[in-house]
């Protein structure tokens, strides 16, 4: 007979079925004729476990912080069987928003029940492996509160270390994104050569496509020492705003290694300290429109701010523990690591540098050139206010940018903030794309003029109001559900419980489609390139640009999902057919 290699009692890594991710689990018996463990979850889920599935991992040492929630053993092998009809009426009873009880056995019974597609999915690719492996047995601790989680009812508020234990201990290799090694390289070189070709094609008096490839500029003319300065100083006003201690301090998501960090949101008020600056400097007759005309060297002077700060994003994340790593853009490949970001929340002293760049120069330095945009606007064409089609351009974006701001805690549970690590592609992006890329629109009406009829006008304005208000509600939804999943809002809700602790969505806005928040975002984008017509192409590069962003955002958060959630996150697929766009895509 064989013995067990695992004793009972023992804390061990345990496969969760249908990833390739180990969870902390205590061994609670051996089954000597199967040949299966039965463990148990941190979250109180209890599986049998095939020995294979099961290791010693080597970082067991460090998990076992102080923070930890331990789990509580119980008596092995407690195999139930159970009638299925009676587990239906329950869950049925459930369904219609009955408060499970835990002293009501058929309720209990059917908590259970609910769990069983998860690892029994109706998804043939998905259950195949499994099931040639051997058999699963997933049970729900049912002792510990665990209950009212696995029906929507009030999470228990995530314990730091108790809900980030999976990726701590494997770190499984994470495929490459963005074409791999190679793809990272074009990138690398393709992302500022086509800010470069925007800027220049929409300098042309015809901006169109058969006026491509725009006039080379003599190379003098990329470099204006003047404009670093001025790049130089924003980027020291916005640093000093946010150091300031002013404003809230909000906890980011725990870590894998189980600590908070903690963010000043004071964007809004960075925001408005910033408007005024300006404003006071038009006092001064500081010529704004500066911007429009030095363009192109205020972008080359930004570019080399990100590409200096990547290099020290890279040489820094040297010294990084272990623990401070993303998962990602650790490849070992230089090139592929030093855009995709190694160190997942580099600081310097309290200093985050990823949410700054993330939240403030360029975010707000968007609005900023807007303004300016507007400026020239009015300079070049002769007009006494802006056109009707840049205060549209100008007050959407406005609204997106301070939305983001007055939101800023918000960004705390986005992917970029809890899983990308701070390398060249977000640096770039902070720092260059989004501040001279987003604002193409504006400075292609400065000498594009696009008059718009007054009911065009009003179906800008709702199509933007629509887009705006599932942005938002979406992204608070499912900030306010991270953040505390006992909120009384959610206790209707319908959640699949996962072996992480943490619960998914299933009702409300994550119930319609498995991102509304891009599909908000993606009208709000339409909302800002009708202002400019269908004249050109250029004012679209926005949409388009966008709709690739966020589908391939989707397609990568969707493997990051599967990975950490397993079968919980193909069970949520099955429910929520859609990504985007409800019964399209
Ligand atoms: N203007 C721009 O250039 C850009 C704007 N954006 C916008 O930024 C916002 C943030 O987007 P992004 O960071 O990409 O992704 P999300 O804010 O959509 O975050 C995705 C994460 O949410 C969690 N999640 C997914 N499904 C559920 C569910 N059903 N229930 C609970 N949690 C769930 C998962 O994280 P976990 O489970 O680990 O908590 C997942 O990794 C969006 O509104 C987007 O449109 C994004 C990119 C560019
Ligand atoms: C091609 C390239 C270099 C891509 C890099 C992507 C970045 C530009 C974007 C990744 C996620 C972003 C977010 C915002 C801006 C663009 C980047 C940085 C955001 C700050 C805009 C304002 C929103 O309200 C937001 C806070 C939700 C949003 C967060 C994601």
């Amino acid at each position: 007979m064989p013995l067990p290699k695992y004793p009972t009692g023992d804390t061990v890594m345990g496969r969760w079925p249908g990833s390739s991710l180990y969870y902390e689990v205590k061994v609670l018996g051996y089954d000597s004729r199967s040949r299966l463990y039965t463990v148990i979850y941190k979250d109180g889920t209890e599986l049998e476990l095939k020995e294979q599935d099961i290791m010693v991992g080597p970082q067991l040492a460090r998990s076992r912080s102080p923070g930890r929630r331990r789990s509580r053993s119980r008596s092995p092998a407690r195999t139930t069987r159970r009638s299925s009809s009676r587990a239906a009426a329950a869950a049925a009873a459930i369904a219609d928003g009955a408060t499970p009880s835990r002293k009501d056995p058929k309720q209990r019974d059917a908590l259970e029940v609910r769990l069983i597609p998860v690892l029994c999915p109706e998804n043939k690719e998905e259950a195949q492996p499994e099931r040639s492996q051997g058999r699963y047995n997933l049970r729900r601790r049912k002792d510990d509160g665990d209950v009212e989680t696995v029906n929507a009812k009030p999470e228990p508020k995530q314990q730091p270390g108790a809900t980030t234990l999976a990726a701590a201990w494997a770190t499984p290799p994470v495929p490459l994104d963005f074409g791999g090694k190679l793809g990272a390289f074009f990138w690398l070189l393709f992302l500022p050569a086509w800010v470069l070709f925007l800027i220049l094609q929409v300098n042309q008096e015809d901006p169109s496509l058969t006026n491509f490839p725009p006039p080379f500029p003599p190379l003098e003319t990329f470099w204006d020492l003047r404009a670093l300065g001025f790049v130089l100083l924003w980027i020291l006003l916005q640093a000093l705003l946010y150091i300031l201690p002013i404003g809230k301090l909000s906890d980011g998501v725990p870590l894998r290694s189980g600590e908070t960090l903690r963010y000043r949101t004071n964007g809004f008020f960075a925001f408005a300290v910033s408007a005024a600056v300006v404003a006071a400097a038009m006092y001064l007759d500081v010529d704004l429109t500066y911007i429009h005309s030095h363009f192109l060297q205020l972008a080359v002077a930004s570019f080399l701010v990100s590409l200096l700060l990547s290099v020290y994003l890279f040489v820094r994340a040297r010294s990084a523990g272990l623990g401070e790593l993303a998962l990602g853009g650790n490849s070992g490949n230089v090139v592929y690591d030093f855009f995709k970001g190694r160190e997942l929340n580099p600081r310097i002293k309290g200093f985050d540098l990823k949410f700054f760049c993330e939240m403030r120069p360029g975010l707000i330095g968007w609005c900023l050139i807007n303004f300016a945009m507007a400026l020239a606007e009015m300079k070049h064409q002769g007009l006494e206010t802006p056109s009707s089609s840049m205060i549209l351009v100008n007050v959407f974006q406005l609204l997106y940018v301070i939305d983001g701001l007055w939101n800023e805690e918000a960004i705390l549970t986005t992917m970029d903030l809890m899983h990308d690590g701070f390398g060249f592609m977000l640096a770039f992006g902070d720092l260059v794309w989004v501040p001279f890329t987003y604002t193409l629109q504006a400075y292609y009406l400065v000498d594009h003029p696009n008059p718009l009829s007054l009911p065009v006008l009003f179906a800008i304005v709702v199509l933007k109001l629509v887009g705006f208000y599932i942005f938002r509600k979406s992204n608070s939804e499912k900030n306010a559900f991270r953040r505390n999943p006992s909120d009384p809002r959610f206790s209707h809700m319908k959640t699949i419980p996962t072996a992480t602790g943490k619960s998914l969505l299933v009702s409300g806005w994550w119930g319609v489609v498995r991102h509304p928040n891009y599909l908000g975002d993606l009208l709000m984008a339409l909302a800002w390139s009708l202002p400019c017509g269908f004249r050109h192409l250029l004012p679209w590069y926005y949409m388009i640009y966008f709709i690739i962003l966020l589908v391939h955002r989707d397609s990568r958060d969707m493997s990051d999902c599967r990975r950490k959630y397993g079968s919980a996150w193909d069970e949520y697929c099955r429910t929520v057919r859609y990504r985007i766009i409800p019964r399209v895509y």
